[in-house]
C-alpha cells in the first residue's frame, strides 16, 4: 500500500483527470464521520461542496451500506449513482430480487427479535437497523464489543434462510446469500458508465469487495493505512478526503480549460 500523496499515488491522479471518470465513495468513515449513533452521521458542507463542483468533470457514485433513502437525505447533492445496501439496491434491475430480499430480510428480523432477548450474555445495547433488503447488527455501544461481536458470530450462523455475514466497523450486516456486494455494483457502475478511468475511497471491510478488483483502470484508496487492505494506496486519516477532492479539482480544472481552448 502507498500513502496516495506520493509521487505514484499523485501520478495516478494525473491520469485520472480526464473527461469520463468515475469517481465513488463509500459513505461513513468517508464523506461522513463516524459517530455512535447512525442516525447522526452526515458528510460535512467543505465535503459536499467539493463533491458538487467534481460532479461538473466527472460522474460522481456513492456506495454505501446504508439504504438508499436513508443516505440520500444526508447527501445534500445528487450524485449521478447512488447505491446502497452494500450494492443490493438502486443498480439497474435491482428490483428482480427486491421482493424476495424483503422477504428474507423480515424473516431474520423477526428471528433475532425472539432470539437476542433469550441470550442474557448478549448487551442490550446491541440493536438492530432494518434496511429493508439487508440488516445491520451493530455492538458499537456495547460494554464488551468484542464478547458481543463473539456471541452475534456463534448465533448468526444458526438462521434460516441463511445470511451472508459481513463483518464491518462494529457492526454485523446480514445480507442475502447471493448479494454481490460492493465490487459487483462497481463493475456494473463502470460498464453503465463507459468510464476511462476510476476512483474508489473507501474505509471498511466491505469494501474490500471493490479493493480486490484489481481492474487496471481503478486507482483504489483506502482511508487509514492497513496492511491486509487491496487497495493500491492510503489516505492516512479521513479528513485528507478535503486534500484529494482539491487536488483532484485543480487537474479536473486544468484538463477541461486545456480541451475547451483546443475546442475553440
Ligand atoms: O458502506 P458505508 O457507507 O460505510 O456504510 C456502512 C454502515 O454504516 C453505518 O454504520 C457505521 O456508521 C455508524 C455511524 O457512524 C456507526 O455508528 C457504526 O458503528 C458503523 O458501522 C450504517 O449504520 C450501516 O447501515 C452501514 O451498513
Amino acid at each position: 500500500m502507498m500513502n496516495l500523496f506520493s509521487a505514484a499515488g499523485r501520478a495516478c491522479l494525473d491520469e485520472l483527470a480526464k473527461p469520463g471518470s468515475l469517481c465513488a465513495f463509500d459513505f461513513d468513515g468517508t464523506l461522513a464521520p463516524l459517530v455512535t449513533q447512525p442516525e447522526r452521521a452526515y458528510a460535512p458542507k467543505n465535503i459536499i461542496s467539493r463533491l458538487a463542483e467534481l460532479s461538473n468533470y466527472a460522474k460522481i457514485a456513492i456506495i454505501t451500506g446504508r439504504s438508499v433513502a436513508d443516505v440520500s437525505d444526508r447527501l445534500g447533492f445528487h450524485p449521478d449513482y447512488l447505491v446502497g445496501n452494500h450494492g443490493l439496491e438502486g443498480m439497474p434491475g435491482w428490483q428482480e430480487n427486491a421482493a424476495e430480499y424483503r422477504e428474507m430480510c423480515r424473516q431474520w428480523l423477526d428471528t433475532l427479535r425472539q432470539k437476542l432477548p433469550e441470550h442474557a450474555e448478549i448487551d442490550p445495547n446491541i440493536w438492530m437497523e432494518d434496511k429493508t433488503y439487508s440488516l445491520s447488527i451493530h455492538y458499537r455501544m456495547a460494554r464488551d464489543r468484542v464478547g458481543a461481536e463473539q456471541h452475534l458470530l456463534a448465533l448468526l450462523p444458526e438462521l434460516l434462510p441463511s445470511a451472508r455475514i459481513m463483518a464491518g466497523k462494529c457492526v454485523l450486516n446480514l445480507l442475502p446469500p447471493d448479494a454481490g456486494g460492493k465490487g459487483n455494483a462497481m463493475a456494473a457502475l463502470l460498464t453503465a458508465s463507459q468510464a476511462s478511468g476510476a476512483l474508489y475511497v473507501g474505509d471498511d471491510v466491505t469494501d474490500e469487495d471493490v479493493f480486490r478488483m484489481q481492474h487496471p483502470e481503478l486507482l483504489s484508496v483506502r482511508i487509514g493505512h492497513e496492511p491486509r487492505s487491496s487497495a493500491k494506496f492510503f489516505l492516512a486519516h479521513r479528513l485528507c478526503i478535503l486534500q484529494l477532492l482539491d487536488e483532484l479539482l485543480v487537474r479536473f480544472r486544468l484538463a477541461n480549460s486545456i480541451t475547451s481552448r483546443l475546442a475553440g
